[in-house]
């Protein structure tokens, strides 16, 4: 007799509204599909129509896996607000304002067929509340490291403490001593940036801790990291939040593990999709003429504004270091008032002896690169787990968030490079570039390569992600077995 096949779970992924977030979540959403599970990606108005725009994102992924769907939802913002620099932070509040009853509605009326697993961003809680009124289990994705997420989880201690807030500038190298596992490294100036405001009260501050300590509330915490890079921050985690997923570094964990149907391995769909600008391949051309090891790579994300003068002091230092670079100006990543927000004439004629600018390049590829020899970022996660992977050492130029934590664990913990934050001068551009490239190059390099091997085992078969990954999907198939969805 013939025994009915139950249906695949039904998972709905969403992501916060952020190119970093959304990337990530893409990748673990083609991880579930290439596993059999139907899923339901929920983008933002806004950030599908920009992740469409350069190519067909949804035919490439339903033609792939027949389940799939994406969907969208407003982020509260109109369409035309910028969304980057200072006016990013808009969105944090705007999201939790508007999305919660719509969520609600789609889920109970629109989606078809009913979700029996969310995926949530963790920086969204109002999801667990929907989740919970309507009876479907939900696990938390955190798109930062643990180090990051670590910091903002005890916020509350550091106020507690005394500890907070910062005493204007001369006390940024305090240090910071209520938080577990960095009581001798972490000094004020490395906390998230938001810690900075002058009132332990200001409404950033209480949203990213509250956010964060909300996270016990998910059945169990997926984060984009692995177990040789943060160990001891994970176990101090885990006294709050036992079930954790440690998946990453994802995109090469992707790239292990995608059945590939050109014989590379560099084939997983998200790779072909990861931007809201169309990348301009010409940069790989050029850097097939460089010499091995010579070119600095120097990106700042997505969301990280500069202002002119910062401009002038990067490109100073970069060409008064000799050394050649590739640099990606998005062209939104100068702001400055009408007619200013652009990379003056002069640099952009002058870079062209060393240097080479471009909108947006496929990053990987560019730090895998026989070429690039060193990366100059904003120390975005998903910037320095890919830097990680290519072996590339960093200097970090933190502009907000989580990228504060970020680039003093690259310094002074994971020693893969130097950290510039709260200092944007030519001179010290200049030193930093040569440090890295040249005078201290040794010692980051061996660090670099040891990094790079270590997360090359946590995604090979056996390996701690690999493992992690195969228990996420196995709990997944559990709990919506277990559950009764309304
Ligand atoms: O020319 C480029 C430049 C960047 N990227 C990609 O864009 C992504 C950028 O992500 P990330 O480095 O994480 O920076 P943000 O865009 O700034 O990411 C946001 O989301 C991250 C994950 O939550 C946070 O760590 C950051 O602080 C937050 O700003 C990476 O995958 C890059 O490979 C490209 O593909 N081409
Ligand atoms: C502006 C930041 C606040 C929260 C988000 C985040 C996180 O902590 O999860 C990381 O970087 C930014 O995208 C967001």
């Amino acid at each position: 007799m013939e025994q009915d096949i139950p249906p695949p779970p039904h998972v709905l992924i969403f992501p916060f509204p952020a190119l970093g977030h959304v990337n990530s979540m893409l990748k673990l959403a083609e991880f579930l599909s290439i596993a059999g599970l139907r899923v339901t990606f929920l983008n933002s108005e806004y950030n599908h129509d920009r992740l469409t725009l350069h190519a067909d994102v949804c035919s490439l992924y339903t033609r792939r896996f027949p389940g799939f769907q994406f969907k969208r939802i407003t982020d509260g913002l109109p369409m035309d607000h910028p969304r980057i620099g200072d006016r990013f932070q808009e969105m944090l509040h705007s999201v939790r304002s508007v999305t919660p009853p719509l969520l609600k509605q789609m889920l109970t009326d629109d989606i078809k067929p009913p979700v029996n697993c969310i995926i949530s961003d963790g920086f969204m809680s109002f999801v667990v509340d929907v989740a919970n009124e309507l009876g479907i289990p939900i696990i938390y994705f955190r798109t930062i490291s643990a180090c990051a997420f670590w910091a903002y989880f005890c916020i509350r201690e550091i106020i507690d403490a005394g500890e907070l807030p910062i005493q204007g500038k001369e006390d940024m190298d305090r240090l910071i001593k209520s938080v577990p596992g960095m009581e001798t490294f972490l000094r004020c100036r490395d906390l998230p940036s938001f810690c900075r405001a002058d009132d332990p009260l200001d409404r950033n501050i209480q949203l990213l801790m509250s956010e964060t300590r909300s996270s016990p509330r998910a059945q169990g915490l997926i984060l984009n990291t692995f177990d040789d890079l943060e160990g001891p921050i994970l176990s101090q985690i885990r006294t709050h939040c036992p079930k954790i997923y440690t998946i990453g570094p994802l995109q090469a964990h992707l790239n292990t593990r995608v059945p590939s149907s050109s014989g590379t391995s560099t084939d997983s769909l998200q790779s072909t999709t990861n931007g809201f600008w169309e990348v301009d391949r010409s940069c790989m051309a050029w850097l097939d003429k460089q010499p091995p090891k010579t070119v600095v790579y120097v990106s700042f994300g997505s969301i990280t504004t500069l202002s002119r003068e910062e401009v002038i002091e990067f490109w100073y230092g970069l060409v008064n270091s000799n050394k050649r670079f590739l640099w990606v100006v998005r062209p939104d990543l100068v702001s400055g008032r009408d007619g200013e927000s652009q990379v003056p004439e002069k640099l952009v004629e002058g870079t062209k002896e060393r240097g080479y600018m471009v909108d947006w390049v496929p990053q990987e590829e560019v730090l895998a690169h026989r070429a690039v020899g060193g990366f100059l970022t904003h120390s975005g996660w998903n910037s320095t787990l890919e830097s990680i992977v290519a072996a590339q050492p960093m200097i970090c130029w933190p502009y907000f968030a989580d990228q504060q934590v970020n680039s003093r664990f690259v310094s002074e913990v994971w020693k893969l490079g130097l950290d510039m934050k709260d200092v944007c001068d030519r001179k010290v551009v200049e030193k930093m570039v040569n440090d890295l490239m040249v005078e201290r190059r040794g010692e980051f390099v061996k660090s670099a390569d040891n990094m790079a091997k270590l997360a090359r085992g946590s995604i090979n078969e056996g390996g701690s992600s690999y493992s992690n990954l195969d228990r996420l999907k196995n709990d997944i198939k559990l709990i919506t077995s277990q559950s009764t969805v309304i």
